[in-house]
């Protein structure tokens, strides 16, 4: 019981730091909306055991900094963490690496009079998109990736097969609707020169793969329409390693319309939001070096 205590693993940083850039070199704006994320890793022992902070770069100015890139253009999230990363590492000695996340906010152009307008916008709500980049010294592991993308199929999904015990009432079914909420992250290749890819166009590639995966076959299951998911965009993307998923199972039960004389084929569901099944898995090249430090701290996945 007299073991020593010493100081574990640490970071620290600004959370959440919501940053709108308008371009406006033209009358036709672009705006850029994200959430930042800015933790750094190194030497800051003396912080945490003798009251030193001549090595904390405040939380505060951490902040001030991603303002202060934002001005210079934000460009991609993916982009906008690396210099963001490099600027850290570079300019102080004992920052040896750090953890840097953004989700980003589409906005579309409002249509007004059969025009997109040039300064007036919508939040897009099909999803969220999401990047994080952990360095350790020169080494950088980015992980792009997407939330909350609420997909549907009204038919072409059953679920059959499955073991019954005593506990089983489930019905087989092999017409039924399959819908979720993907989250799904993907980790470019350890390695890959970043500043040759083109992050937008790369999301947007993706992004439309894993839509057209989930419309292409026959659903056994969640599970087997995940691994469909992840290996149309493996199969495409050279540089990207693995994809990982968190898929909840939205339930949407047949309503007994019977006690009112009324047949239901298959056409009038409750949607429950409760419980629901919660599909996880990982879609990964076999010889892919593991980068376990990349995904910690990246909560809800396996
Ligand atoms: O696609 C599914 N996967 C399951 O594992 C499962 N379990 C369940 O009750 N329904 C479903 N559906």
């Amino acid at each position: 019981m007299n073991s020593k205590i010493v100081l574990g693993q640490n970071q620290y940083g600004k959370a959440e730091v919501r940053v709108v850039k308008i371009t406006r070199d033209t009358a036709r704006h672009e705006i850029e909306d994200l959430n930042v994320t800015s933790q750094l890793r190194g030497d800051f022992a003396a912080a945490h055991l003798a009251g030193d902070n001549s090595h904390l770069v405040a939380t505060d100015t951490q902040k001030n900094t991603i303002y202060a890139f934002a001005r210079e253009g934000i460009g991609s999230p993916e982009a906008f963490l690396l210099r963001l990363g490099e600027h850290f590492v570079s300019s102080f000695d004992w920052v040896s690496g750090g953890r840097w996340e953004a989700d980003s906010y589409r906005w579309d152009r409002i249509q007004a009079h059969g025009a997109a307008h040039d300064h007036s916008f919508v939040r897009s709500g099909q999803e969220v998109r999401t990047a994080v980049l952990v360095r350790d010294g020169a080494d950088r592991h980015l992980i792009s990736g997407l939330k909350d993308l609420t997909v549907l199929k009204s038919t072409e999904s059953g679920f059959a097969g499955y073991p019954r015990d005593k506990y089983t009432t489930l019905p087989e079914t092999t017409d039924r609707i399959l819908a979720t909420d993907v989250s799904a992250r993907w980790r470019f290749t350890t390695g890959t020169d970043f500043s040759s890819l083109d992050f937008n166009r790369s999301y947007g590639d993706v992004k439309a793969l894993l839509l057209e995966a989930f419309t292409e076959k026959y659903s056994h299951a969640l599970q087997q329409t995940l691994f469909d998911m992840g290996a149309k965009v493996l199969e495409a993307h050279s540089e990207i390693d693995e994809i990982k998923f968190s898929m909840p199972n939205k339930h949407h039960f047949l309503v007994d319309l019977s006690p009112f004389g009324l047949d239901n084929p298959n056409e009038v569901f409750f949607a429950a939001d409760r419980p629901y099944g919660l599909i996880e898995a990982t879609v990964q090249r076999e010889d892919a070096e593991p980068a376990e430090a990349a995904w910690s701290g990246i909560a809800g996945f396996c």
